[in-house]
């Protein structure tokens, strides 16, 4: 049977960064950059002012000099009007520098009347001056391909005028329940009926990936469904189908994959939940077949699914850490797999301490709900008893915000 390692192996082995889409400077946040970015212009463009205050000659300045105010500037000012020796220029934070300026004097350190300045303390020639290219000069490499736009990314892109932002696209992702037994949230249940949970939970997993889901629907358990639903869902950049993978006699959704030319690269994964897991490829295209059961569902698209949406995004980083946890109770598995039970973390004095958020059996979503972890019990392992040192992928790191 697949290894977990081999099985993550595999998949990041066949998933690439999709291409790249030009989207709006303001759409373009979480999304990350195809190209490099080169600078168009030096920044600032021009000598500016870095305070409020009196733009001088540093040689006509002693504490104590009055000078003559001959004219206001402010931020937008056009700056192109000499400063007269002997004199100075009232000016605002980010005004340009005038010719013959070398200084600029803070307000606070000067005593102003309505047409002169007397000066407080002594002048530095260049003090609170902005230069021009002092941030960065034109035809330099300001943000490499590969980098998170965040708002900093954002800030810089705009004073690049750069509108139209190269990002890689996002994967659509498809999604396609199956079974007979399955209703919508919301519709009436008869006797035997499931509510349908996996496909809005696997969409929010997408979404939360920050790609694209499209709910394809539910495959019946025919053949003919299989075909319409799963082919529909190869039209997207990944398809991911729940249940139907497993050994059950109406588990279909292989043997239809196959006939619509999905190469399988591996079907069932040495590991609790989520055994029955199956992954191939049509044409580049990752397809994942996750089990039904809905912990099982969810635990594997963290595992697995995560790190591909990531890395086709363009991320380079896809692995979430895990941190090194002490358990504070003991919890006992069967030996040969390994398990990934969930847990509830919290952070101690020295460092984080996990208990067991219930029962592990993976029909138990409760337990999921309660969870903010995945402890890895190793697979040799039996019983690990309380103060174990256990690996840890946090599922979300609210829990280390502080309060108010
Ligand atoms: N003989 C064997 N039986 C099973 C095996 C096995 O290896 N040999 N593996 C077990 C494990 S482990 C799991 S997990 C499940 C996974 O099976 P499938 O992926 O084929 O899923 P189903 O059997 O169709 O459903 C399992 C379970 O999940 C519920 N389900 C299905 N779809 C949804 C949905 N969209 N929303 C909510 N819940 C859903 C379904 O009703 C079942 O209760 O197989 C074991 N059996
Ligand atoms: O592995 Mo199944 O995925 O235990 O529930």
């Amino acid at each position: 049977m697949t290894t977990f390692a081999e099985a993550r192996s595999i998949i990041l082995d066949n998933t690439v960064p999709l291409g790249s889409e030009r989207v709006m400077l303001g759409q373009a946040v979480g999304r990350l950059l195809a190209e490099d970015i080169i600078a168009p212009w030096d920044i600032p463009l021009w000598d500016n002012s870095a305070m409020d205050g009196f733009a001088v000659r540093a040689a006509d300045c002693r504490p104590g000099t009055t000078l003559p105010v001959t004219s206001f500037l402010p931020a937008g000012g056009s700056g192109t009007i000499p400063l007269a020796a002997g004199s100075a220029i009232r000016i605002m934070t980010g005004a340009p520098i005038p010719p013959g300026v070398d200084a600029v004097i803070p307000i606070e350190e000067t005593d102003p009347a309505d047409d002169r300045v007397t000066l407080i303390g002594p002048v530095r020639k260049g003090q609170h001056i902005r230069y021009r290219g002092e941030d960065v000069t034109g035809g330099e490499p300001v943000i490499p391909a590969g980098t998170l736009i965040r708002p900093a990314e954002i800030s810089m892109l705009a004073s690049c005028s750069r509108l139209l932002v190269p990002v890689h696209r996002r994967p659509r992702v498809a999604i396609v329940s199956t079974g007979d037994e399955l209703v919508e949230p919301g519709e009436p249940l008869a006797p035997g009926q499931i509510i349908n949970s996996n496909t809005l939970a696997l969409a929010a997993a997408v979404l939360e990936a920050e790609a694209d889901p499209v709910i394809v629907g539910i495959a019946r358990d025919d053949l003919a469904s299989h075909r319409e639903k799963l082919l529909e869902g190869l039209q997207a950049d990944v398809l991911i189908t729940s249940a139907g993978v497993s050994a059950g006699d109406r588990d279909l959704v292989r043997d239809v994959l196959e006939e619509l030319g999905v190469k399988q690269l591996f079907w069932k994964v040495d590991i609790k939940p989520g055994r029955p897991t199956a992954f191939g490829v049509r044409d580049g295209k990752p397809v994942f077949s996750l089990p039904g059961n809905p912990v099982a569902s969810l635990v594997t698209f963290e595992l697995f699914v995560r790190p591909a949406l990531l890395r086709m995004m363009g991320h380079r980083r896809v692995i979430k850490p895990t941190v090194s946890a002490l358990l504070q109770d003991e919890v006992k598995k069967k030996p040969g797999r390994l398990h990934f039970i969930r847990v509830q973390v919290e952070k101690g004095s020295d460092g984080y301490l996990i208990r067991s958020s219930g029962d592990q059996n993976t029909g138990i979503l409760k337990t999921l709900v309660h969870a903010n972890g995945l402890a890895l019990l190793p697979p040799e392992g039996d019983r690990f008893p309380a103060g174990t040192p256990l690996e840890v992928i946090l599922l979300d790191r609210q829990f280390e915000m502080d309060k108010p």
